[in-house]
This record gives C-alpha cells, sequence and structure tokens, in this order.
C-alpha cells in the first residue's frame, strides 16, 4: 500500500492523516493544539506539526505530503531566514485602520477588486505589513521575505526532510533552508492582497505602496507541482505544494461547481469552486483560487465553532450537552436573539464589535435558549455570507468542528432555507492535502464520502430579528 499524508495547521490546532493513496482509505491519524491568541510565533505550528506526526506514526511509510494552513497570517523572516516577530493571524484586527488608509490610496474598493479579486479587511496580508512598516520599522526594516503559515510549514518540512533533521533537538539546532526554496500555491497567494488570481502574478507595486519595499515572495507553484523530494525512511518523500485551508477542504470535500460549502471552524466560511474569477466591489466576496487551477470565490466570518465554545462556558456545559439543549428550545429560542461578534467581525466588517444579546425575559432566561440563541447567530452571519455569493447551490455541504453538533446540522436548514448536506465528520482541509499529495503519484480516484441530507422548514423571522439585532451592538 502506498501512503499519503495530509497536514491542517489550521488555528487552533494541527491535524494530520496518512491515507492510502490508491484508495483513499483513513490509515492512522494525529493532532495537536496550537497556543490560543491571534499573534504566535511559527515555531509553535512547527512544534504542533511534530507532535501531530508522531502521533500519526510518522513518515517512515509514506510517499507524498502535503500541508494545508490557516490563510492570510504574516510571517516576516530575516535574510538568514529567522522569525523577526511572532506571526499576526488572520483573525488579529489591529490592522483594521490600515486597511482602510489602503483602501483610499488605491482610489476605493473597486481599483482593489480589479487588481487582486479582494479589497483588504484586516485579516488580509498586505494590511498585516502595513501596519508592521507603520508601527514597527525596525521590524519591517529586518524583513527579508514574507510568507503564509503554510508556506513557512512547508518550506521548513522540506528543508528538515532533505537534511535528515526532522526531530525537535537537532532541527531546532539546524539552519533554516536559504530563502529562495521559499514556496506557496495559487489558493494561499490569493489571500495575501498581492498576487493577482485573474492574472496569476504577484503586484509587488501594491506591496511596495503598502509596506515600503519588496521582500522577497515564494515562488508559487502550480496544483501539482512538486516542492521536491527529501529522503525519509523507506525512500523519496514528495512534498506538494499544499494550500491554505479552505482551498483544501473543498478538494477534500470534493466540491465541484454547484455545490457551496459552509465550514464551521474557528472562522466561519461560504465557498464555491468556478471556472472564472470573481471581484467583488462591496468586499464581501473574498475572490481566491483555489488548489486546482480554478477559482474559490468565500466570504469568512470571524466568529463561528468558538461561539459555542463561549456559550457551552457560559451555560456551564460542554459541547454535546449543549447541543442536545438547543434542541429543547423552539426555532428562534422565543425571541432571544444572540449576535456573535467575540472577537470583533470581519463580515460585516466591524472589527471593534462585540457580541450582544437581545430578547431576553424571564422565559428565555434559560440555558436551553442561550444554547439555541448561539448556534441560530452563528448561523445567521453565514446565512448572509450565503446570500453574498448570489448563487443558487445544487448542495450546501456543511463541514468543520462544530458541523459534528447534531443541533447545528438540524437547526442549519431553518435559517438556510435549504436542505443541508452533511459528510460524515473528518478533517476535510487534510484529507484535501492529502488528496493533493496523492496527486504527484497519480491521479487519485478516491470514493466519495456517504453524506446524510439535512431537511427543516424554514424560519425567515430568525433572520429577520437577527438583522434587527445587528443595529444594535456595542464596538
Ligand atoms: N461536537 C461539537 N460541537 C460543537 N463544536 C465542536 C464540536 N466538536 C468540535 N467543536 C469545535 O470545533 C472547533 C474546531 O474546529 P476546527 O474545524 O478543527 O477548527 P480550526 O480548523 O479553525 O482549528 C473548536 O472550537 C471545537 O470546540
Ligand atoms: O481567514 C480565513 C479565510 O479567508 C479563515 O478561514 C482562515 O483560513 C482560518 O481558518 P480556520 O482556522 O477557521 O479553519
Amino acid at each position: 500500500m502506498t501512503l499519503v499524508a495530509g497536514v491542517d495547521s489550521s488555528t487552533q490546532s494541527c491535524k494530520v492523516v496518512i491515507r492510502d493513496a490508491t484508495t483513499g482509505a483513513l490509515v492512522r491519524q494525529g493532532r495537536a493544539p496550537h497556543p490560543d491568541g491571534t499573534e504566535v510565533h511559527p515555531s509553535h505550528w512547527w512544534a504542533a506539526l511534530l507532535r501531530a506526526l508522531e502521533e500519526a506514526g510518522g513518515l517512515d511509510d509514506v510517499a507524498a505530503i502535503s500541508v494545508a494552513g490557516q490563510q492570510h497570517g504574516m510571517v516576516c523572516l530575516d535574510e538568514s531566514g529567522a522569525v523577526v516577530r511572532e506571526a499576526l493571524l488572520w483573525n488579529d484586527t489591529r490592522s483594521a485602520s490600515a486597511a482602510r488608509d489602503l483602501v483610499t490610496e488605491l482610489g476605493g474598493a473597486q481599483a482593489w477588486a480589479d487588481a487582486v479579486g479582494l479589497v483588504p479587511v484586516a485579516s488580509f496580508t498586505v494590511t498585516k505589513l502595513r501596519w508592521l512598516a507603520e508601527n514597527e520599522p525596525d521590524n519591517a526594516r529586518r524583513t527579508a521575505a514574507v510568507c503564509l503559515p503554510h508556506d513557512w510549514l512547508t518550506w521548513r518540512l522540506a528543508g528538515a526532510l532533505r537534511t535528515g533533521t526532522l526531530d525537535i533537538p537537532s532541527w531546532a539546532d539546524a539552519p533554516p533552508p536559504p530563502l529562495d526554496h521559499l514556496t506557496t500555491d495559487r489558493g494561499d497567494a490569493s489571500g495575501t492582497g498581492y498576487w493577482s488570481p485573474a492574472t496569476g502574478a504577484y503586484r509587488t507595486d501594491l506591496l511596495k505602496a503598502a509596506f515600503g519595499s519588496i521582500p522577497l515572495l515564494p515562488r508559487v507553484l502550480g496544483p501539482v507541482d512538486e516542492v521536491g523530494a527529501a529522503t525519509g525512511g523507506a525512500g523519496p518523500v514528495l512534498i506538494a505544494p499544499g494550500t491554505g485551508d479552505n482551498m483544501a477542504a473543498a478538494l477534500g470535500v470534493g466540491a465541484r461547481p454547484g455545490d457551496v460549502v459552509v465550514s464551521l471552524g474557528t472562522s466561519g466560511t461560504v465557498f464555491a469552486v468556478t471556472e472564472s474569477p470573481s471581484a467583488d466591489p462591496t468586499g464581501t466576496v473574498a475572490g481566491f483560487a483555489d488548489a486546482t487551477g480554478r477559482f474559490l470565490p468565500l466570504v469568512a466570518t470571524l466568529n463561528a465553532a468558538r461561539v459555542m465554545d463561549a456559550a457551552a462556558r457560559i451555560a456551564g456545559v460542554g459541547l454535546d450537552e449543549l447541543s442536545d439543549l438547543a434542541l429543547q428550545a423552539p426555532p428562534g429560542a422565543g425571541g432571544l436573539t444572540l449576535v456573535p461578534y467575540l472577537e470583533g467581525e470581519r463580515t460585516p466588517n466591524r472589527p471593534t464589535a462585540t457580541g450582544s444579546i437581545h430578547g431576553l425575559s424571564l422565559a428565555t432566561a434559560t440555558p436551553a435558549h442561550l444554547a439555541r440563541a448561539a448556534i441560530e447567530g452563528m448561523l445567521c452571519g453565514l446565512a448572509d455570507a450565503l446570500d453574498a455569493m448570489s448563487m443558487r447551490p445544487e448542495r450546501v455541504l456543511l463541514i468543520g468542528g462544530a458541523a459534528r453538533s447534531e443541533a447545528v446540522r438540524r437547526i442549519a436548514p431553518t435559517i438556510f432555507g435549504v436542505p443541508i448536506t452533511v459528510p460524515p465528520p473528518a478533517e476535510y482541509v487534510a484529507n484535501g492535502a492529502a488528496h493533493q499529495a496523492a496527486g504527484l503519484l497519480a491521479t487519485p480516484e478516491w470514493e466519495a464520502e456517504d453524506t446524510v441530507t439535512y431537511e427543516a422548514e424554514a424560519v425567515p423571522a430568525i433572520r429577520t430579528r437577527y438583522a434587527r439585532a445587528t443595529d444594535h451592538i456595542l464596538d
């Protein structure tokens, strides 16, 4: 049996799956947590990757590997390849005013949408670089190269495999690979704000305007290009380009044109695979590229699975009990409405917003009503995202950590107003990365997973009330 490995280095943890390259069957897996916070030193991702790989039984018998990662995070490297400062993650909102300035300087939102398919908000790398230039000029001056989380991990992994130093003590002493070995892919490059999905080229002019100089950027690989081959225990380990986590999820779940995927991880995302690039001047839909040579229009919210974590904490219950509680309350939670802007919000662009609860009465002041309102509020934000996609999807697929909740699966059709297709709970980002790795060996023909379809009558009043509630939030 030939094995491939897929990695998902996401916001909260690193997950590794080892799969049969021919059938896609899961052979073994591992995971390790990442630290909390919106700025994280990349060494934590490396340590978590090594722990997750170890738990997954290592790479000795693996023929190819691919790393997918959280999008947009700013990783700055100096001339020697050392990390200049903690990486600013996609959910770090300190660059909100830098984003506003960049939009104004280029002549408005339409100019950005035309140039790179997106309009800057705090999540995108280009705004973080502007923030760095303005607030930490010494760090900006030391920055010789800029890359993204999956680029950095791929670069270090390729170096460690090549030099036979894939273990913590010797790796710590090993020098970083040369900067010009850095690679990325279309999918992740499209989330920087200085690479155009439409032309397939960097816009170094926009980078220079934002940052004041043009650091070295990773080489953009095609979908089945190899980063390189490195000698592992049983032979060479091929390394695939990797991609952003949402692009990998699209691969992992087998999304095809006509599908919309709703992913409930740390972020909430709604995305579709399309044949042509998009450019939404409202900035709601980011016109990303995918990992296959096509495109991935995407709407992201900052608040998804962690809204449920927070509700469970308030109610003093675990996630399974939260799900049971939510199903005990009526649709609409008796009027209790939760606006889940717990980390500020990206869609709508309210970086300094906070969450709020409306419609509290003696009758709705119960853990069950709170649980239902939290899930409904999280899903209302994503239903707005689906509307913004302006598509009539053939299927709406629900994935991500919070899709493991039965309440989420059953409430989703009442909010979205369409049937919801749920594949079995799995690590679809890591699966997508493994699929990409298998593509280096032969065209993978993995069987699609069986799905369950959840149907329920739509309750539009919930979204109407939610829309009214979003007018009354505190910054
Ligand atoms: N049964 C469940 N019900 C609700 N949320 C869950 C459940 N299982 C996991 N989660 C949540 O899913 C999140 C992790 O999802 P994941 O998609 O792995 O996130 P990320 O990729 O952003 O790190 C956590 O916030 C976790 O609490
Ligand atoms: O910023 C985005 C998409 O534009 C996020 O989706 C990040 O890519 C983080 O993803 P998760 O950790 O939630 O999977």
